[in-house]
């Protein structure tokens, strides 16, 4: 079989994006969505996502971790797919598209985009780390070494421990830099690595700051091994509201593979 998909970036998370409007993708197929995301015998990315038709909003996405598993909510997936929509004319600057948590408002002008996440309104703080779910779920624990540890080894402790097990968490440590920036590292579920940056899991570390009393800031900005994101948010009294997740989302190259 040819497969024609895109691959686009989002401060360095990277994605296979496929239109599948046609239905014609193998979605059970975790073989060949693992062999498709495999960096040496595939086209290499953190994840998959299939771009379809919605009967109520102007896209679905689908999205899948690198192991092939169809997962949770991906946010700087979901700003790719922004990105992807409009380049294939599906949207023009801004949409209301569905995830597997529910429905995304997002903008995009020039290669930024903006993307609403999920509302979030419970939030677990236990002795040295915070938990919470962005659309993903999230174990947020202060590095202050954020430079020198063995994040694979660490992050996979805590992603395969108590309380997650097989189920798992994505894993995010992170260092204060100032009231309104921190920087982050993340050991992404699915991944079973580091990756260059993780949208919900910085969306994640935004909030769970905030709560913590580590900023008074509402606009924060979060310093990733790829780059650079802003998470923005309101706080009412028992929640997090218009949540918005910011930065680039690239289109790197269009390809065709046989499989
Ligand atoms: N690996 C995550 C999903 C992708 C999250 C990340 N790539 C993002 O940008 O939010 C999980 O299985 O929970």
């Amino acid at each position: 079989m040819q497969l024609s998909f895109y691959k686009y970036q989002g401060t360095g998370n990277d994605f296979v994006l496929i239109d599948n409007r046609q239905e014609t993708f193998p979605k059970n197929d975790t073989k060949l969505v693992n062999h498709l995301c495999d960096r040496r015998f595939g086209v290499g990315a953190d994840g998959l996502i299939l771009l379809e038709h919605d009967a109520e909003h102007d896209f679905k996405m689908v999205y899948y971790n690198a192991d092939g598993n169809e997962s949770t909510m991906c946010g700087n997936g979901g700003r790719c797919m922004v990105a992807f929509a409009n380049f294939l004319g599906v949207i023009q600057n801004e949409t209301t598209f569905t995830a597997i948590d529910g429905k995304h408002y997002a903008t995009i002008k020039d290669d930024i985009v903006h993307l609403q996440m999920q509302d979030v309104s419970t939030i677990e703080l236990h002795e040295n780390y915070v938990f919470l779910d962005t659309g993903s779920p999230h174990h947020v624990t202060f590095k202050e070494e954020i430079d020198q540890f063995d994040i694979k080894k660490e992050g996979a402790e805590i992603r395969y421990g108590k309380p997650y097990f097989q189920e798992g968490a994505n894993v995010n440590f992170v260092k204060k830099i100032s009231n309104t920036e921190f920087r982050v590292r993340t050991y992404e579920r699915g991944v079973e690595d580091e990756t260059l940056s993780c949208g919900t899991g910085v969306t994640a570390v935004a909030i769970a700051m905030h709560h913590l009393k580590e900023t008074t800031a509402t606009e924060i900005t979060l310093q990733v091994e790829g780059g650079t994101l802003q998470v923005s948010f309101e706080r009412d009294e028992t929640s997090y509201k218009n949540i918005f997740l910011k930065g680039t989302a690239t289109y790197v190259f269009k390809g065709e593979i046989s499989c």
